[in-house]
């Protein structure tokens, strides 16, 4: 579904990634480390198109990058759901409005999803918080309003840029629960996150990949993750 191949990107002058290639399939389940300033969070804007790649070839969908129009990005977006590290809602909008922006976006009244907004809700534990402005939110309920907002448009492909940053054990693990249930159901999720023991935790309930960033490449990780 996303296809990098020899992909490389520099903000300005030197090249911050080089020679990547990625291939995300229908229900698979990457990790992506390294350390900070690696480029984890470029590699995911290159799989968005919120970043165009400055050599090698991204292909979403089939389609490649190039080809791909304002409304085709706005389309392909749909169909990738993005965990922001910063979360980025709406701070004057109670949760449910925030939730449901991207239905709102693409020109859906929300007020036709009620029971699927709801569903949505009490499948992240909000329920109680529908109404509650982001501001109110604890760290980990706002992550798990942003993973809900990220999958409100039933997208194929889950990006989540470190979805437990900041979060206790007992909360990364519900947050883990939950995409791990995602990708059950067929998704294809790809978390950035520096938390190692997240990782070993994960690979004993899925049969995920995990991909470094080590000077400016990806390479699998070591057997020890
Ligand atoms: N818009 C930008 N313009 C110029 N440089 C940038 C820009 N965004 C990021 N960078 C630089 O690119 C490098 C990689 O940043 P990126 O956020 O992709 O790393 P990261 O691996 O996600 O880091 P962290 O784990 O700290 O979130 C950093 O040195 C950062 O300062």
């Amino acid at each position: 579904m996303i296809e990098l191949r020899g992909v490389g990107y520099s903000y300005s002058g030197d090249a911050l990634l080089s020679d990547i290639s990625l291939t995300l399939a229908p229900g698979s389940f990457h990790f992506l480390t390294g350390p900070s300033g690696a480029g984890k969070t470029t590699l995911l804007k290159l799989c968005y198109l919120e970043l165009k790649s400055t050599s090698g070839q991204v292909t979403l969908f089939g389609r490649p990058a190039q080809e791909i129009g304002r409304d085709g990005i706005a389309r392909i977006r749909r169909r990738i759901g993005v965990v922001h590290q910063d979360c980025r809602f709406l701070d004057h909008l109670p949760v449910l409005d925030n939730i449901a922006l991207p239905l709102t976006v693409a020109g859906h009244p929300p007020e036709a999803h009620r029971e699927e907004l709801g569903e949505l809700l009490a499948w992240v534990g909000l329920e109680a918080r529908a109404r509650a402005l982001p501001p109110e939110l604890s760290g980990g309920e706002r992550q798990r309003a942003a993973l809900a907002r990220a999958i409100v448009m039933s997208p194929d492909v889950i990006l989540a840029d470190e979805p437990t940053g900041n979060l206790d054990w007992e909360m990364s693990l519900r947050l883990l629960t939950l995409l791990t249930e995602l990708n059950r159901l067929g998704k294809s999720v790809l978390i950035a996150t520096h938390d190692l023991n997240l990782i070993r935790q994960a690979k004993t309930q899925v049969a995920a990949r995990v991909l470094r960033i080590r000077n400016r490449h990806l390479v699998a990780a070591g057997a020890d993750l």
